[in-house]
């Protein structure tokens, strides 16, 4: 069963080995676990629904409205295992047809009670949370039951999918008749096709498949005041492109109810290879040349020394790594230094053959030693795995939080270094200690993604920790807006990085996404306080970007 208060099923765990427990510990002190709510009590928190005539497809029961009542950023994360969830929708609904959610719409509308569009639940922005600045009460409405393949055109390659179908789901269904879509984000256990769409999600593939964006080829979208339908024309010079108005959408506009995509036939071959550079220049170098090439392979990741170092703890047998760091040292990698890249072949044998021996032998060219497949065996089986770590990490008293960016070529190493460090200097600022480290996931020609994960000891309470993570996530958020970074490459902006949006879309821009959402949503019930911060908090954000030129500026100088 799901678990309610953390990621995936309550069957699947991610044992932390004493290795890396005692390795943590060197990095971030010994760690005393919170003590986490169990499932009676925080129920027993959830208040009467505010909903007294409520529509017949609504459920106000207090269950599940708990379990739709979070997401998955550290702050849901630390709700729930305090059992302070709130504040919570007033009922649940799940559609199985779009009709039902033109009907549920209008029912919304006419009553003045909010919604909030809900895929998987994997957000990790506080998109699906409820907010308590405005006081109507909040409908969620689930769309796991619109999960079908509604129809294959295998001469076009198109798949209209309702979108509330999850990962597994949606691969199953193609896979029968012999198509992937190929979008794997690490989430993909339980995110959703329209939750891909509406955050513009990017998959691990996303080097092959392109992301969210390059498959979505068009579908419905039911809005307050009607439904919008993109045909699936492969390319049109017909004027502006509706699917760039539902991407990133956030729920804000509308509710996707169905998505057609690109998909291609299964691939006859997929692996994946790990390679190491003796530093992080000489691997950087080598994903840009690979990217510049555009050479075909399907992935390209590359991990900083700092990240190298702490996966082969966090996930290897220390007496193989042994063996493994001994050729590399001799090979001239230390440790330290080196960096792991990770790179996958898909298609065709003899296409991925000759895509991967492209790419070793530009490996080689920047100093890389290849080390095969076994390492890559290793990444595909923790692939979708590693989220249930942060459980282990949890029960031993660490908490784990990432943020991410993309920028230019140019920037990406000095983005990097300014990213962790800032998060050091508000650890430092705290008096804790901190793990960071670092890697590019999402790579183009222009440039590339990067993720930084940090893990910090749980504080003496709940409410210290969630300040700790605030002051983290300001941190590093103004880090990446003062190297001119987006927002987000991946998780979108939710509430958590919505006073963050304007620094990068600019006041005319901010205007036009407000003035899309009104025109689509005049009534206002749609995700509020989401993507585009409501018009008090909006200001509010702008007062604030104001101050953070100073320390926009005092970034720069220690960059
Ligand atoms: C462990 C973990 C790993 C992750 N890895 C990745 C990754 O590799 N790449 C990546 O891109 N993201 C990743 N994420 C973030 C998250 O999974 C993505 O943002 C994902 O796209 C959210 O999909 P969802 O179905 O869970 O949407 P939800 O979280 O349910 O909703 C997200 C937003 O989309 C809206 N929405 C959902 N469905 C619809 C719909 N049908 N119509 C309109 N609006 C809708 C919601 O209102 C909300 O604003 C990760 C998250 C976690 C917890």
């Amino acid at each position: 069963m799901r678990r309610w208060n953390g990621w995936g099923d309550d069957a699947n765990n991610f044992p932390l080995n004493k290795h890396a427990r005692k390795f943590l510990e060197s990095r971030v002190g010994k760690a005393k676990a919170l003590p986490d709510a169990d499932f009676k009590s925080a129920l027993k928190k959830v208040p009467e629904s505010r909903i007294d005539n409520p529509h017949p497809l609504l459920s106000t029961d207090a269950e599940d409205r708990l379990r739709h009542a979070r997401g998955q950023s550290l702050e849901d994360w630390l709700a729930m295992r305090e059992g302070e969830l709130g504040p919570f929708p007033d009922a649940v609904c799940w559609p199985e047809t779009s009709e039902d959610v033109k009907q549920l719409l209008a029912w919304a509308g006419e009553q003045n009670i909010k919604v909030i569009p809900y895929g998987g639940g994997t957000s990790v922005a506080g998109h699906i949370i409820a907010t308590s600045s405005d006081k109507r009460p909040i409908v969620t409405i689930d769309m796991g039951r619109m999960r079908q393949l509604e129809d294959l055109d295998t001469a076009s390659q198109i798949a209209t999918f309702g979108a509330g179908v999850a990962g597994p789901d949606l691969e199953a269904q193609l896979k029968a008749r012999g198509y992937t879509l190929g979008h794997y984000p690490q989430s993909w256990e339980l995110s959703t096709l329209g939750g891909w769409i509406a955050t513009r999600s990017s998959g691990q593939q996303s080097y092959r498949y392109g992301r969210i964006e390059q498959m979505f080829a068009g579908g419905e979208m039911e809005t307050p005041i009607g439904t919008l339908e993109i045909p699936e024309i492969p390319a049109n010079s017909a004027g502006q492109d509706m699917r760039e108005l539902v991407l990133g959408s956030e729920g804000r506009l509308g509710i996707i109810t169905k998505a057609k995509v690109r998909v291609t036939p299964k691939a006859e071959h997929e692996s994946f290879h790990g390679v190491f550079f003796p530093n992080w220049q000489q691997g950087h170098d080598c994903l840009q040349a690979i990217g510049q090439e555009k050479i075909p392979v399907s992935m390209l990741r590359l991990s900083n020394p700092e990240e190298t170092s702490s996966h082969m703890v966090l996930a290897g047998h220390p007496y193989l790594l042994g063996g493994l760091k001994r050729y590399l040292k001799l090979r001239g990698c230390h440790e330290g230094q080196m960096c792991v890249a990770m790179i996958g072949a898909t298609g065709s044998k003899s296409f991925a053959k000759t895509a991967l021996k492209q790419a070793i032998k530009q490996c080689k060219r920047f100093g890389g030693i290849y080390i095969g497949a076994p390492l890559g065996k290793k990444w595909e089986h923790s692939r979708f795995r590693s989220p249930y770590v942060r459980h282990t990490m949890w029960d031993a008293g660490f908490a784990v939080d990432t943020f991410e960016t993309c920028v230019k070529w140019s920037n990406v190493s000095k983005t990097m270094q300014t990213m962790e460090q800032a998060v050091k200097d508000a650890a430092q600022e705290m008096g804790v200690k901190v793990q960071v480290f670092t890697h590019l996931s999402h790579v183009y020609a222009q440039g590339s993604s990067i993720y930084t994960t940090y893990i910090f000891n749980v504080a003496k309470d709940y409410p210290e920790t969630l300040q700790r993570w605030k002051n983290f996530k300001k941190a590093s958020s103004e880090a990446i807006v003062a190297c001119g970074g987006t927002i987000s490459h991946q998780h979108g902006v939710g509430v958590d990085h919505a006073s963050y949006l304007p620094a990068e879309k600019g006041e005319l821009g901010m205007k036009v996404m407000r003035n899309n959402i009104q025109l689509m949503d005049p009534g206002g019930i749609m995700n509020p306080g989401k993507l585009v911060a409501d018009i008090e908090t909006e200001v509010d954000s702008l007062a604030v970007q104001s101050l953070d030129k100073k320390k926009q500026q005092q970034i720069k100088q220690t960059a």
